[in-house]
This record gives structure tokens, sequence and C-alpha cells, in this order.
């Protein structure tokens, strides 16, 4: 090798000069340390499983995600490759969940890793989930968490009474022209379609806005997406997605040219709308003299958070509450949708119950919805089949620690299979691929509970665990059951296209368009109730 590069060298001498020996030195001297640099990467982690090219670059896992197939991926790379797999030079994903559990615990060495970065809405202090720095996280948390405990509930049913009445006037119908109508309803039978989806997001933000906030932001009301903001959070979802896996991405929108394309106070669309809405809330709130009100925001005053911290928190239940809680409502109707006898179980629950006077109109309470095992179990199913999101990765402790039994280096990013966890046979039994709610209710049944139990601390991991858990995994429960109950006990609903219900883009969040409903009015006879037409009062 070497002497043929001297053949070369002397055959080319003539034309070599000084500076041209010295560009070609500096850039074989650069070439090796490029090569090194990569060797020495890919070498790092390479005792551990993974597809040949995530163990040399990112772009392997991007593309994936990138074409809305992230969830499905993370799926196949954990059944092909085992309990961990190497799925970026940098980047371990985890399907063991009590591993899992380890990482996320109060005393674990782990913290939030860079893609967290990727959540964060403004150039300032970052909000609870961007949050990287442990202790102010913890302080943050600790402010938070009394706002949790308000009760949420009259605003849970004022949305639900707003969302149904919306159906009942503009797209539900008769399911006969003989059925039962009250003065003012169409009896209409033609089909007409809803896009369940959308509504599903209009009903989180609005429940979202009210008890955040003090008021809804409008959607139901409008039956509009104010301001396109559902449209540009869809699309914002890619870039996302993209910047949690290449960090780097998300410090560039602070660079020029890319801080212009940030959102600001005074657009007339998408986070732009957010952000003069937080301001204008929040200095309305904190103005001496400002009449108290009993909402979150009313805590997070009481508890000392500064103005900016207050904004910040507008941002983060606008981000982390409503995709999520929306998704997983949309899962619940297309899981409930395409296995017709886990609808008809479903709705025969809840109208015994009706029947028998176990639930309060016009609204069934918390409590009342609790007692619903079978809902319980949809809900779960759905989950399980169709998790809302997934967490961002963490970062490992400085000295080396041994996960699923290989040694993992300092500042190695571990990332949670949830998808994956969620279709473990060993916890959720040999047809754990199929949407099944009688799991729940058959694991339940056993003296000692420990299948059940470990099959919720598994499904748990999607609100994240330890000291990263999900604020408002209760509200979302709540939010999500009462409002199957409602609209399960008034209406019927079908898929509009049979062969292709909605369009999912797997990102880090799903993103879910054109689940288009038919929606029919359930008439008083079939649902054995109190005599008040399908809808009652609101
Ligand atoms: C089905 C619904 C929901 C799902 C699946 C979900 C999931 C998650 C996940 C995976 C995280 C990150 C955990 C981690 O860092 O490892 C998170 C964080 C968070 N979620 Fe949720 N969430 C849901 C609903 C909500 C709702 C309704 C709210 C608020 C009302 C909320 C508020 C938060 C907050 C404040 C954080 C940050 C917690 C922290 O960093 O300590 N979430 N959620």
């Amino acid at each position: 090798m070497i002497d043929q590069f001297l053949t070369f060298a002397n055959a080319t001498s003539g034309s070599w000069t000084p500076s041209t020996f010295g560009c070609f030195f500096v850039l074989a001297l650069s070439l090796s340390w490029l090569l090194l640099r990569e060797y020495q990467s890919y070498k790092r982690l390479s005792h551990v499983p993974g597809p040949t090219a995530a163990h040399f670059t990112i772009l392997w896992l991007l593309n994936h995600a990138w074409r809305g197939n992230l969830f499905p991926c993370m799926v196949d790379a954990g059944q092909e490759f085992g309990p961990l797999v190497r799925i970026g030079p940098n980047l371990l994903l985890c399907s063991d969940p009590d591993e899992l559990r380890r990482i996320s615990g109060i005393r674990s060495g782990y913290t939030k890793g860079p893609a967290y970065e990727a959540g964060r809405v403004t150039n300032g202090e970052p909000h609870v989930a961007s949050q990287r720095d442990p202790a102010k996280h913890k302080a943050l948390k600790a402010k938070m968490g009394t706002a949790y405990s308000i009760d949420i509930q009259p605003t849970i049913d004022r949305q639900i009474s707003k969302l149904i009445h919306l159906i009942d006037k503009k797209y539900a119908t008769n399911r006969t022209s003989n059925g039962p109508t009250v003065e003012g309803r169409r009896n209409e039978t033609s089909a007409r379609s809803m896009d369940f989806g959308q509504k599903m997001h209009f009903y989180a933000l609005d429940c979202l806005g009210e008890f955040a906030f003090g008021e809804p932001f409008g959607f139901l009301q409008s039956d509009e997406d104010v301001g396109r903001m559902t449209q540009i959070n869809d699309l914002s979802l890619r870039m996302v997605t993209a910047a949690g896996l290449v960090p780097w991405l998300s410090g560039m929108r602070s660079k020029w040219p890319f801080r212009y394309l940030l959102p600001k106070e005074g657009d007339k669309v998408g986070f732009g709308i957010l952000f003069g809405f937080a301001k204008d809330l929040v200095d309305k709130r904190i103005t001496p003299g400002a009449k108290p009100r009993n909402d979150m925001m009313q805590a997070f005053i009481r508890s000392g958070m500064t103005r900016d911290e207050l904004m910040q928190q507008v941002y983060i239940h606008i981000i982390a509450g409503s995709d999520t809680t929306s998704n997983w409502s949309r899962m619940v109707m297309l899981c409930l949708l395409t296995c017709p006898p886990a609808y008809m179980a479903l709705r025969e629950e809840i109208d015994a119950a009706t029947a028998s006077d176990r639930l309060s109109h016009p609204v069934a309470t918390d409590a009342e919805t609790r007692t619903l095992p079978y809902l319980d179990a949809v809900l779960r199913e759905a989950m399980r089949m169709h998790p809302p999101s997934v967490s961002p990765s963490k970062l490992s402790p400085v000295s080396t620690d041994s996960v699923c039994g290989f040694p993992v280096p300092g500042g190695t990013q571990v990332g949670a299979n949830v998808p994956g966890v969620l279709k473990s046979e060993v916890v959720f039994g040999l047809d754990a691929g199929c949407f099944r709610p009688e799991r729940w209710l058959e694991a339940g049944q056993e003296p000692d509970g420990y299948r059940l139990g470990r099959m919720k601390s598994t499904l748990d991991l999607v609100f994240g665990a330890g000291k990263f858990q999900c604020m408002g995994k209760a509200i979302a429960f709540m939010e999500v059951r009462k409002l199957f109950v409602e609209l399960m006990q008034r209406f019927d609903f079908a898929i509009i296209d049979n062969k292709k219900p909605l369009h999912v883009e797997s990102l880090a969040i799903m993103v879910v368009h054109d689940f288009n409903v038919r929606i029919t009015r359930r008439t008083v006879e079939n649902r054995g109730n109190d005599g008040d037409g399908p809808i009652g009062t609101y």
C-alpha cells in the first residue's frame, strides 16, 4: 500500500507543489480522524444487537419516523433483536418493563435526554416536560402538584354536553324516519359524515382550555379549527419527531434564519395564537386585584410560579394533554367499530347501568363510570393496541450501567419501546396481537391479582414512569371514561369507508386524519332511559 502510494507520488511529483501536499495531508488526516471517530462510535455499543445501518447512522430510524412508521418499526426491532436493541449510534431501545421502571425510578441516575429539547415551544425557560435539569424539574413538578387535585369534573361535563349537542344538531341522523324526535331536531335518515378524529381533538383542547385556564378555546362551540391550531399542530409533529431523533435540529430553530420561522405572538394562525392567548391570560390573571378563580392557573399562581413559568404551563398542557387524549379516544372508537362483539358488549353494559339508574343524567359521575368493568377493559385494551405517544429517550448516568444484561456506557440514550412492550405475550397472553378486552376481565378474576397487576403496571408505561411520569393520567382517564359512557348512551356509530377507516401516521405522537363516521341517534326504547329523549338536558 505504502509502496503504491510512493510510486504514485513519484510519478506525479512534477506537478505536486508543497501546498498540494499540505492539502492532501490535511484531507487524509481529517478523513482518518472521521473514520476513527466513526469506528469508536460504532464500537462503543457494538455489543448491543440491532439493524446494521442503525449501528452507524440515525438515518435508519429517521427514515422510518419521517414516513410515519415509528411505532411499527419499534415493535419489529424488539421482536427481531430482543429486549435491548441499538437503533442509532448512541440510541438504544429497551422493551423490558422492569428495566424501564428501574430507569425511571426516583433514585436512578438517568436524566431526560436531548430528545426532550424537541418539545420546547419557546427559546426561554423550558416547561416542565422539556426541563432537563433534574433539580429544576423536581422543583417545578412540586409546584404544579396541587393544581392536579382540583375537581375537574364540572369542566369535563360541560365539554361533553357541548360535544353531544354539536353531534345531535349537526351530524346525527335518525335510524328510521319514525324514530322519536324532540322539537327542533332533524329526523332525516340519510347518512352524514363526521370526522370523529377532529372532534376528539376539539373536545380534548376545550377541556384543557377550561380546566387549565378558566375558559375553553371555543373549538366545540364554533365547530371550527380555531386559528388552524390543530392543523398546524399536526403538521409540526413530523418536525418535532425528527428533532427528537437528531437533537442538533432542535438547536437550529434559535439560529438564523430558522428563528424567523418560529411562531410568535401576534400570528393569526397556529401556535402564535397560543402565545398571544397565553400572554393575555397570564397578564390578566396576575394583575393586582384580579378576581381569583378555581382552576389550575390559580393553583399555579398560588404556588409562587413566575410569569414565565406560568406561560410555559399554558403550552405544556396544550401539547401534553390534547394530542395524547384525543388519540386514545380515536383508537377506542376504532377498536369498537372494528370489533362488533366488543361494541355490543360495551353498549349493553352501559344500557344496563342506565336502566338500573346507576348513571347520573345528563353526565355520569366519574365514580359511576368506574363501576363499569367492560368499559375499563375496552379503554385499556385500545390503549394497549395503539398507544397514543412514546416517551423521549433518557440519558444514562456517567458510570456504566447494565440494561437487560448489556453494559451501557454513561451518556447513552435509552428509549422505551412502549409499543413493543404492550405486545408482550408473556405479560398479555399469546393473543397479545389481538384486540380482546376480555383479557382484562379474565385476569381480574384470578384470586391473587398478580397477572392483572402486571398487565396494568405494564400498560401504565404509556404514561412514562417514576420521576418522569405524566401528570395528567387521572385527568385523561376521567375525560375518556365519561366521554364513552355519554356517547354510547345516545348514539350509534359506524365507519364510512370500510376499506380505509382512517389515516394514521405513527410519529412520536400518533397523527390521525379522515376518521369519518356515520352517527345515528339511539331511540328512547333501545336505551331504556328515563324518557328524557336520547339527548337529555344540559
Ligand atoms: C392518554 C393521554 C396521555 C398520555 C398517553 C400521556 C403520556 C405522557 C408521556 C409519555 C409523558 C412523558 C413521560 C416521560 O417523560 O417519560 C407525559 C408527560 C406529561 N404529561 Fe401526559 N399524557 C396524557 C395526557 C395528559 C394530560 C391530559 C395532561 C394534562 C392535563 C398531561 C400532562 C403531562 C405533563 C405536565 C407531563 C410532563 C411531566 C414531567 O415532565 O414530569 N398529560 N405524558
